[in-house]
């Protein structure tokens, strides 16, 4: 049974006359990447399939609900999305960032419990960014603050993670523990989506895949039917070259 479904979604990118009809399931367990070219529209759904913008047509359905007719507070009990680029509203520590968390399930005079406090602190850990605590997150760096975001992400444990470019910013260690992450959360039965730019991540960790095409056209299905040479170069309008490594393929641009 599906955690998250856009039902005859089309979703509304500015200046773009058509779109594709999107009817897609994400169900727990599962590892989406949402692939395609810069302004291709990744962004977009992943803040419609929150609810943050309208569709153009069609609705997404969050627990077999519109999300149309949930509360924000049940919605952000369920869904939790990571921003691409972020603007912090408010100085906040590291600490009270992943605090931020827990907010959706107190209610608006209650205090943080120390079971709240225990789920930041792991969270904190996890994502190698408990030694910052204190510090006032304007004061970190890109890769820092990325980790911060998902350690909030981590501690508001919702079903469906939607993540745009979940290693933006980080090193080649924090890319892979926190890819390792994200199949872990869908070990654990949650659902993901995750719009990436780097095709050998997708290859590597995700179950399935939507290809977005700044035309507006879209694919979907289990990545190793979408991560093919002709439908990827069709996508990025470039050429690439395929090797195997441990299994899975890895695709290297080639030019001329
Ligand atoms: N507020 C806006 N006004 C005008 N155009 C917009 C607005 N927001 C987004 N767009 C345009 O919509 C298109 C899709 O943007 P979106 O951010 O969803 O793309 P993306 O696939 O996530 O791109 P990238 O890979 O560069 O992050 C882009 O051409 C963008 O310029």
């Amino acid at each position: 049974m599906s955690v998250l479904a856009a039902r005859d979604l089309v979703i509304d990118v500015p200046g773009r006359q058509s779109g594709q009809v999107l009817n897609l399931a994400v169900e727990p367990g599962q590892v989406w990447g949402v692939l395609g070219p810069n302004g291709a529209g990744k962004t977009t759904l992943l803040h419609t399939l929150a609810g943050l913008h309208p569709p153009r047509a069609g609705s997404v359905i969050l627990d077999e609900t519109p999300l149309a007719r949930l509360r924000r507070r049940r919605i952000a009990q369920r869904l939790g999305v990571v921003f691409q680029e972020r603007v912090d509203g408010f100085p906040a520590t590291v600490e009270e960032t992943a605090m931020l968390g827990r907010h959706p399930y107190l209610s608006y005079w209650q205090r943080e419990s120390a079971e709240d406090m225990r789920r930041v602190q792991a969270a904190l850990e996890r994502l190698d960014v408990a030694h910052l605590r204190q510090r006032p997150v304007g004061t970190l760096s890109g890769g820092e603050r990325q980790r911060v975001a998902i350690a909030t992400l981590l501690t508001q444990d919702p079903a469906v993670w939607l993540v745009d470019e979940p290693t933006n910013h980080l090193d080649l260690h924090h890319q892979s523990a926190v890819m390792a992450l994200m199949r872990e959360q869908a070990a654990a039965g949650r659902a993901l989506m995750l719009c990436l730019h780097d095709l050998n991540l997708a290859a590597r960790w995700c179950s399935h895949v939507l290809l977005l095409y700044p035309s507006g056209e879209a694919c979907w299905g289990a990545a190793q039917n979408m991560l093919v040479p002709d439908a990827l170069e069709r996508l990025y309008r470039q050429r690439l070259r395929v090797v195997e490594v441990d299994g899975a393929p890895v695709f290297v641009p080639v030019n001329g």
